[in-house]
């Protein structure tokens, strides 16, 4: 649809909107009061009381409520006479299939996940809808707009992947809070509460441990539980520190760290009571759920707790821990609203930071840390929104010369803290909206179907209900609706080795992969290989010719793209510092992508984030990553 004038457009208009979040609630307000008269919103989720900060369309009556209705009813009452369509639904649902994307206009996505962008993006392409899509992540924040054959799809670049850390890092020479950040949580706390058996670097033997075969972070049976904590203390700040400055390679261009021992960091009396002041110790009036902090009268999350007070609160946490939450030890996952567990890994990771010379954070800074959490800033939201909707009104007039890609800075990069760029043109290798094929390496004497049907195509792909077709055999199928004995066929052919299907693939076998749902179709060429890298190919396979997550390295990625050609802000914020004809926005984009500062969020800002010990969708500040990832583990937090 072209239309000549705003209003026109603007009234003629069938928009839908995905996500009534952070984003959504500014979104729908700014639509209504734009002159937007039918609107469709569907969101999955019903009202918390922690929406409600910036959430404005949401009362506390609400919550528990689904959010697309009772967003719908807010509007409504200063815009009685406008149409609303709420679905308190998933988008990936079969009722939303392209003949429903077909009759909208512009889909507007306010969504804070991969997965369901990707499925948007997918089912746009499909119905020949432009999308408009958007992101935050505290003062960062994106729109950018899709429009099949005129810019790039949503897929067509690469989104980075978690960060991780080099072990050693972690284990011997953290340099950020982060890193110790990750120790406790990820190393340090996992063995002492999670599953003794897993491996785990920690298990550095003690010098008083004479049989040297004990895991020293074994409590002894007899084992008073103030001598284990202060063991472990001493063991952890103090002897392995020690040990590892035995090792003077790792120190030559480093500061040498301090270890830590108990006596040093707590006065003789306070050793004795395990850290616990009396004063404040009240068994009375125990809280509910323990806490170091109740316990030891710490009442402040945001102060910055003294070495001797993070190391009265780890030790008494770990005691709680071991007294009045035993039944849970030994299966324990770090989870960021679990109070004590948020308490012990901060006073662990500022009791290694002491040592390492790394500044100490308060409890409040350690969890946002610990819990990948950014926090949702409700201005960015809004701005985002108006960008959302003067993108969708250049949309909805054809006004393609003019679309932009929007940046939302934290820190102004040459005066401006919001940066239109030009879109780019859709990459020829993206195999979601070009028909470019895949190859894919595998050990096809070794490898299972459900292998290549979990890792590849659902996770690596985004594919939701996928068929797999080897030649002209179908091996494979997914979904509703199958027979019985189909069903059986194919259950069967998933545990079956690649060679071995009724359709064998081998080195060169093409297959045809297929979602009917997002009309999305590719070729995947086999290429055996027989061997390949643990560490890092740990799939087991490669996936290769996909523009899925690559490494944050912006720059090679800028790089293959086309040089934007003219832009002026001036249609952004009327403060135009004219960017026209420089050679220019292609390196300004790299400028702003390379700046630590603004990177972050500019690809996907609100996937961020994950609280397990490793993920965070695709991308997110030094201060909100894990090590040793497995995206799949990892839940996300929404951060709008
Ligand atoms: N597959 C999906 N289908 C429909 N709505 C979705 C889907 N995935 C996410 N959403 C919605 O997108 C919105 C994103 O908003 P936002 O990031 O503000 O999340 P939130 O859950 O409201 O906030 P937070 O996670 O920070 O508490 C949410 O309301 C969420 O329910
Ligand atoms: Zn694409």
């Amino acid at each position: 649809m072209a239309a000549a004038s705003s209003e026109e457009a603007i009234k003629a208009a069938k928009v839908l909107m995905v996500g009534a979040g952070g984003i959504g609630c500014e979104l729908l307000k700014t639509l209504a009061l734009s002159g937007f008269s039918d609107i469709h919103i569907i969101d999955l989720d019903t009202i918390e009381v922690s929406n409600l900060n910036r959430q404005f369309l949401f009362r506390q009556s609400h919550v528990g409520q689904s959010k697309a209705k009772v967003a719908r009813d807010a509007v409504l009452k200063f815009r009685p006479n406008i149409s609303i369509t709420p679905y308190h639904a998933n988008v990936k649902d079969s009722q939303f299939n392209v003949d429903f994307f077909k009759q909208f206009n512009v889909v507007l996505n306010g969504l804070d996940n991969l997965d369901a962008r990707r499925h948007v993006n997918r089912l746009c392409l499909a119905a020949e809808v432009p999308l408009v899509e958007s992101g935050t992540t505290g003062f960062l924040g994106q729109v950018t707009v899709h429009v099949k054959g005129k810019t790039e799809c949503y897929e067509c670049q690469p989104k980075p992947v978690p960060k991780s850390y080099p072990v050693c890092t972690i284990t011997s020479t953290p340099s950020k809070f982060v890193h110790c950040i990750v120790w406790a949580k990820d190393l340090l706390f996992a063995k002492l509460f999670g599953d003794k058996n897993q491996d785990n670097d920690l298990n550095v033997h003690s010098k008083d441990d004479s049989s040297s075969k004990t895991d020293v972070f074994e409590r002894n049976l007899d084992e008073d539980l103030k001598k284990y904590a202060q063991r472990i203390y001493d063991h952890v700040f103090g002897y392995n520190i020690e040990a590892a400055l035995g090792n003077e390679e790792t120190w030559r261009n480093r500061r040498r760290p301090n270890p830590i021992y108990i006596r040093d960091a707590l006065p003789e009396d306070a050793v004795q009571q395990n850290g616990c002041s009396q004063d404040h110790k009240n068994e009375e009036q125990e809280p509910s759920e323990p806490s170091a902090m109740v316990s030891l009268g710490l009442r402040n999350p945001q102060e910055i707790w003294s070495l001797a007070d993070n190391s009265r609160v780890f030790l008494e946490a770990l005691k709680l821990f071991f007294e009045k939450r035993e039944k849970e030890t030994g299966n324990l996952i770090f989870d960021k609203d679990d109070q004590l567990a948020v308490e012990f890994v901060t006073a662990a990771a500022n009791i290694r930071a002491s040592s390492f010379g790394i500044p100490l954070h308060s409890l409040f800074e350690a969890k946002g840390v610990a819990g990948n959490i950014v926090h949702a800033v409700a201005t960015t939201n809004a701005i985002i929104a108006g960008l959302i909707v003067i993108e969708a009104i250049k949309v909805l007039k054809g006004d393609y010369q003019n679309y932009r890609m929007t940046y939302c800075l934290e820190h102004p990069s040459r005066k401006m803290l919001l940066m239109p760029v030009e879109p780019f043109e859709p990459n020829k290798s993206c195999y979601v909206c070009s028909e470019t094929p895949l190859v894919l390496e595998v050990n096809t004497k070794t490898t299972k179907l459900r292998e290549v049907v979990e890792k590849v195509i659902k996770s690596k792909l985004g594919m939701n209900l996928p068929l797999v077709m080897v030649g002209a055999t179908l091996v494979f199928e997914d979904g509703d609706g199958l027979e019985p004995d189909e069903a059986a066929n194919y259950a069967l052919n998933l545990e079956k080795i690649l060679a071995e299907l009724p359709a064998p693939v081998l080195n060169g076998t093409k297959l045809t992969v297929e979602d009917f749902q997002q009309e999305l179709k590719c070729s995947i060429n086999i290429k055996h290989r027989d061997e390949f890298d643990t560490e890092k190919e740990p799939d087991g396979m490669v996936l290769a010719g996909w523009s899925g997550p690559v490494d944050k390295q912006v720059t090679s990625n800028g790089e293959k793209k086309p040089v934007p050609s003219a832009s002026s802000t001036e249609d952004l914020d009327g403060t135009a510092e004219d960017t026209s004809a420089k050679p220019g926005m292609k390196r300004k984009l790299n400028e702003i992508l390379e700046s630590k500062e603004n990177f972050d969020a500019l690809q996907n800002p609100s996937d961020v984030v994950s609280s397990s010990a490793q993920v965070v969708d695709d991308d997110e500040d030094d201060d909100l990553v894990m090590f040793d990832e497995d995206p799949k583990q990892g839940k996300k937090k929404r951060s709008q």
